[in-house]
C-alpha cells in the first residue's frame, strides 16, 4: 500500500473573505513528485501556504504528514514544519552569516546540541546538493542557483516527509533552473517527496509529472501530452 503524506478532501481555501480555491480534492504518496501549475494569482501560493500551517484551513478536510490541517494550533506549526521542507522563490538565506551559519542556525532552532552531529550533518546536505565547496561563501557571494541550492540543502536538514518548493526555479534564468531542477529530481529518486509550484512550462516539458493545475478557483489534474 503506498504511503500517504499528503491528503485533502473538499477543502475549500480562502484569503481573508475571498475564496481562491473550492472543493479541493488530493492525494500524494510518499515518493511522488507533483507540479502544481496556474496562472498568477490562481491560487498557487495560496494552496502551498495552507498546506504550511500559513493559511488556515477553515472547510473541508486535510492531513498532511500525520497533522490534521483542519485543527492545527499555532503551537503545532514548528512541528509541522519541521516534518516539511519548504523551498521559496526568494530563498530566503539570512544574509548576515555564512552558509555553515544559515544551516546551523536552522539545526539550533529545531534542537540540535551536538557539534559533531551538527557539522556532520551539515556536510551530508551540502554533499546532497553539490555545494560543499560554498560553506563559508556568504549568501551574497553566491549566484542565485547556488542560493537556491543552499536553501534546498536547509530544507533537508530534518529530513522531511514532505518538501515544498513554491516557484523555486521563479527568479532563475533557464539555464540555472535546470541545474536547480537537477538537484530537485536527483532527491526525488533518492525517495524525497516533492510537490512544486511553477509556471514554467519548459521544466515540466522537459521533466514530465503528474500535473495539477489552478483555474477558475479549482485545483484539477491534467495529463500532459507527449512530443
Ligand atoms: N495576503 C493576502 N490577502 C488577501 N488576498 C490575497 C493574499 N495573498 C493572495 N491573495 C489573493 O489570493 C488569490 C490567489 O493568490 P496566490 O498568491 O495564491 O496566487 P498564485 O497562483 O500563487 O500567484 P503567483 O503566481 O502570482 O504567485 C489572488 O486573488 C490574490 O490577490
Amino acid at each position: 500500500m503506498p504511503e500517504t503524506v499528503l491528503q485533502l478532501k473538499d477543502a475549500s481555501i480562502y484569503q481573508g473573505d475571498s475564496l481562491v480555491l473550492a472543493d479541493v480534492n488530493f492525494e500524494m504518496n510518499k515518493g511522488d513528485f507533483v507540479y502544481l501549475i496556474g496562472k498568477t494569482g490562481t491560487g498557487k501560493s495560496s494552496f502551498m501556504k495552507t498546506l504550511y500551517g500559513d493559511l488556515e484551513l477553515t472547510k473541508g478536510e486535510g492531513s498532511i504528514v500525520d497533522f490534521d490541517l483542519a485543527k492545527l494550533k499555532e503551537d503545532d506549526i514548528p512541528y509541522l514544519r519541521r516534518k516539511l521542507g519548504v523551498v521559496f522563490q526568494d530563498f530566503k538565506l539570512l544574509n548576515d552569516r555564512t552558509v555553515n551559519a544559515n544551516l546551523e542556525f536552522v539545526l539550533r532552532a529545531t534542537g540540535w546540541k551536538d557539534k559533531e552531529k551538527i557539522a556532520a550533518k551539515i556536510e551530508a546536505v551540502l554533499n546532497r546538493v553539490g555545494m560543499k565547496t560554498k560553506e563559508f561563501k556568504y549568501p551574497y557571494e553566491l549566484s542565485g542557483g547556488e542560493q537556491q541550492r543552499i536553501a534546498i540543502a536547509r530544507a533537508l536538514l530534518n529530513d522531511p516527509e514532505l518538501i515544498l518548493a513554491d516557484e523555486p526555479t521563479g527568479n532563475l534564468d533557464p539555464q540555472t533552473s535546470i541545474e536547480v531542477m537537477e538537484v530537485l529530481q536527483e532527491l526525488n529518486k533518492k525517495g524525497h517527496t516533492i510537490l512544486m509550484a511553477t509556471h514554467d512550462y519548459a521544466l515540466l516539458l522537459k521533466y514530465p509529472s503528474k500535473t495539477l493545475k489552478c483555474d477558475d478557483n479549482k485545483v484539477f489534474e491534467v495529463v500532459q501530452r507527449k512530443g
